[in-house]
C-alpha cells in the first residue's frame, strides 16, 4: 500500500481549476470536524485541511472533505500531518520581535493582516516583544530563556535581525545557541538574502518558510573597530555604498529612491574611495610585502599573518599628504602606529550590516557557521554559474 508521505501532491478542485497541492509546501494543518448538519452518511466525520495554495500570490484557503468514519478520518489525519511536517516540526511555539518603525511603519498591520492568519492555521503559537526603542531587541536576547521556542523571528528590517543576532552572540552561552532565527520582511533592504530565494522579500513566502523552513548554519564575520565588537551578517561597507544608504537616513519617507539620490548625490560630489584604482599617481610610497618589518625600527605591516594568504600594502600618494605630514607619518613606523594615522577625509560613513559605527578603521573575521537561519531548502539561492 502507497503511504501518503510518499505521495508528492494533492489534486483538489476549486472554482472549477484543478489544485496541485504538495504536502511539503502548501499544507499547512489538517484538523477532524464534527460535521454539524447531519447528511447521507448519517454521523459523517470531515476533515478539514488548511493551505497555502501556490501562485503569483500565495493564497491561504481551505478544503473540507467527508470521510465515513470516525477511524478513517483519525487516520487521515495523522497520515496528512505526518505528511505535511515530514522535514519541520508542526505546531512552533515562537518568540516574534515586531519593530513598529521598521520600513514605512506598518510592521504591526502586515502582521496582522498577512502573518497571523497563516500562523493561525499552523497552528503555530507565539509570544510577542513590541520593541518601543533602538537596542532594546538586543537587550532582550541577552536574557531570554531561549528554550521555550522552536525559533526566535524578526518582524521587521535587517536592523531587528542585526539586533536579534548581536544579542544572541552577546550572550554567556552564546557558542551553545542553535535556535534558527527567521524573518518577517517589513523594513526596506535586503531580507531577501536571508530566505534564499526569489520570493524571500514576499511577506507570505517568508511566514510558509517559517512554518516548513529548515535549519541553515551561516558564517558571520566579527567585525572590531577600537575595543568595540559587532557581529555582522551582510556587509560592511565604506564608500559610495555606504553614503548612498546611511547618508540618506533623512530621506527614508521615500522608499528605496533614497538609494540612488545618495548614489547621484555621491558622483555628483565627486567623493573619492580607495576601493580599487589604477594607480598613475605620483607616489611617496609603494611597498607591498609578506612580513611586518622592514628594518627592526619599521613595522610597515603591523598587521601581516604568517599564513593568511594575503600580501599587505602601503601606498602615500604624493597629492594626498604634505612633505611634514609624511616625515611624521614615517616616524609612527617604527610602532606600527602610521596605519592609524589621520587620513584626508576625517569623517564620512561606514556600515556594518547597514547600521553606522564611527569612521574609524575596523578590522573582520570570519566565525563560520555561527548562526543557524530557517531557510526554504538549506541554500541562499540557485544560480547557474
Ligand atoms: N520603537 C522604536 N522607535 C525607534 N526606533 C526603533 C524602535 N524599535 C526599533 N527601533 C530601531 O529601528 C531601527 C531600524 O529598524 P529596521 O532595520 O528593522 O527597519 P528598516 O530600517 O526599515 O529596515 P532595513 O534595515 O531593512 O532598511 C533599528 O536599528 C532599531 O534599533
Amino acid at each position: 500500500m502507497t503511504e501518503i508521505s510518499e505521495i508528492p501532491s494533492l489534486l483538489v478542485k476549486s472554482g472549477g481549476k484543478t489544485i496541485n497541492l504538495t504536502f511539503k509546501n502548501d499544507i499547512l494543518s489538517i484538523v477532524k470536524l464534527k460535521n454539524s448538519s447531519p447528511n447521507k452518511f448519517n454521523n459523517s466525520i470531515s476533515v478539514e485541511i488548511k493551505v497555502l495554495v501556490p501562485g503569483k500570490k500565495l493564497r491561504l484557503t481551505n478544503f473540507i472533505f467527508e470521510v465515513i468514519t470516525a477511524e478513517q478520518a483519525a487516520s487521515w489525519v495523522e497520515l496528512v500531518r505526518d505528511a505535511a511536517y515530514k522535514n519541520s516540526k508542526p505546531n512552533k511555539h515562537l518568540k516574534l520581535v515586531i519593530n513598529p518603525v521598521s520600513g514605512k511603519g506598518g510592521a504591526e498591520k502586515i502582521f496582522n493582516k498577512d502573518v497571523k492568519p497563516i500562523f493561525d492555521a499552523a497552528s503555530c503559537t507565539y509570544d510577542i516583544t513590541r520593541t518601543e526603542r533602538v537596542n532594546q531587541a538586543n537587550e532582550l536576547m541577552r536574557t531570554l530563556d531561549l528554550k521555550n521556542y522552536d525559533a526566535i523571528i524578526c518582524v521587521g528590517g535587517d536592523g531587528t535581525m542585526y539586533e536579534v543576532m548581536n544579542g544572541i552572540l552577546s550572550r554567556e552561552d552564546a557558542v551553545d545557541v542553535t535556535i534558527p532565527l527567521g524573518t518577517i520582511p517589513t523594513g526596506n533592504a535586503l531580507n531577501i538574502s536571508l530566505h534564499g530565494d526569489s520570493h524571500g522579500s514576499d511577506v507570505a513566502q517568508s511566514t510558509l518558510t517559517i512554518i516548513k523552513g529548515v535549519p541553515m548554519k551561516i558564517d558571520i564575520c566579527s567585525v572590531t573597530q577600537g575595543d568595540k565588537r559587532f557581529f555582522s551578517f551582510l556587509t560592511q561597507s565604506y564608500g559610495i555604498v555606504a553614503d548612498c544608504d546611511l547618508g540618506t537616513e533623512n530621506m527614508r519617507w521615500m522608499g528605496d529612491i533614497r538609494f540612488i539620490i545618495g548614489t547621484v548625490q555621491g558622483i555628483l560630489a565627486g567623493r573619492r574611495y580607495e576601493d580599487w584604482e589604477i594607480l598613475n599617481d605620483d607616489l611617496y610610497l609603494f611597498y607591498c610585502g609578506k612580513t611586518p618589518w622592514v628594518s627592526k625600527e619599521f613595522i610597515i605591516f603591523p598587521c601581516a599573518l604568517p599564513s593568511d594568504g594575503l600580501m599587505d600594502l602601503v601606498i602615500i600618494k604624493r597629492d594626498g599628504i604634505s612633505k611634514t605630514k609624511f616625515i611624521n607619518l614615517l616616524k609612527c613606523a617604527s610602532t606600527g602606529a602610521h596605519i592609524n594615522f589621520n587620513e584626508n577625509r576625517q569623517d564620512g560613513y561606514i556600515g556594518i550590516d547597514g547600521e553606522r559605527v564611527p569612521f574609524e578603521p575596523f578590522q573582520v573575521e570570519v566565525l563560520p557557521r555561527l548562526i543557524t537561519l530557517l531557510s526554504v531548502d538549506g541554500n541562499y539561492c540557485h544560480v547557474n554559474i
